[in-house]
């Protein structure tokens, strides 16, 4: 974590959206950066993601679970190299299920965590749903989540010119809440309203380790990348760039992929 004059700190963007700076210290980050480079080799590794309309995103992706191509899911590199896409790790499950449980809870322990230790599968998760405030600082003995169990891990590496456009994460059934982790080079983040891609919004500075959780009435804000700040990754990381994972639960039945009619553009 770099040094900072004032320590930033986790804020409820819009209903349902917090922010959790610096929430994977610099060891758990380092070992994201490591699965992540194994993710984006081949097969199914890291490719450019063509839209219908014939533009390509800037941002380059590999996906963990089931492979997102615009607009839907499937269980190979479909718009690739045909390949099966690569599993999804139950430490990166667990990872989700932690991460959503902190950001919604008022008490619950804060500060930087480690990648993969699992203390308990507990989650304070539901109450956002409700949007009501969950109960406090109960880390093993609450009820399980009611989501499945995250599923889908899409892996989007930006280089100093790369972004992404207003979008929905509108291709899950789920209404489980989007989990989102930065890696490496500061990026300005808009964060939006449901209705519409244009304002209200609200500009959030995503640095390597903050966490980005948004689900109940903010699960289909729209949301986009419109900058990258380069040079900004942590000295001692060993990124140029900015690599973002999204997690989320698919809500398909097993073995089926979804396909969504009308799409959304995130070139
Ligand atoms: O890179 C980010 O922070 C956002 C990525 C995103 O919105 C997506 O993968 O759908
Ligand atoms: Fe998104």
């Amino acid at each position: 974590m770099d040094a900072e004059l004032f320590p930033r700190e986790r804020a409820q963007v819009a209903p349902g959206a917090v922010h959790v700076p610096d929430w994977l210290d610099a060891d758990a980050q380092r070992e994201l950066l490591e699965a992540c480079r194994a993710w984006a080799r081949p097969p199914a590794g890291l490719r450019t993601v063509r839209t219908p309309g014939g533009g390509t995103m800037t941002a380059r992706q590999v996906c963990l679970g089931w492979h997102w191509y615009p607009y839907g899911y499937s269980r190979t590199v479909s718009d690739g190299d045909g390949s099966a896409v690569k599993p999804f790790p139950a430490w990166l499950g667990e990872l989700g299920r932690r991460a959503v449980r902190e950001a919604y809870a008022t008490e619950a322990v804060r500060g930087p965590v480690p990648v993969r230790p699992v203390v308990c599968d507990a989650s304070l998760a539901h109450s956002v749903v409700r949007d009501v405030p969950p109960s406090p600082a109960v880390v093993c003995d609450t009820p399980p989540a009611p989501w499945p169990p995250y599923d889908i891990a899409l892996v989007n590496f930006y280089d100093g010119d790369a972004r992404m456009g207003m979008h929905q994460d509108a291709d899950e059934r789920s209404d489980a809440p989007v989990v989102s982790l930065s890696l490496g080079d500061r990026c300005v983040f808009r964060f939006g309203n449901t209705e519409t891609r244009g304002r209200p919004y609200t500009d959030v500075e995503l640095r390597s380790g903050d966490l980005f959780v948004f689900g109940g009435a903010s699960r289909m804000a729209y949301h986009a990348v419109p900058r990258v700040l380069p040079g900004t990754a942590p000295a001692g990381l060993g990124l140029v760039g900015r690599l973002n994972v999204t997690l989320r639960v698919s809500g398909f039945a097993h073995g089926h992929g979804a396909e969504r009619i009308m799409g959304d553009s995130p070139s």
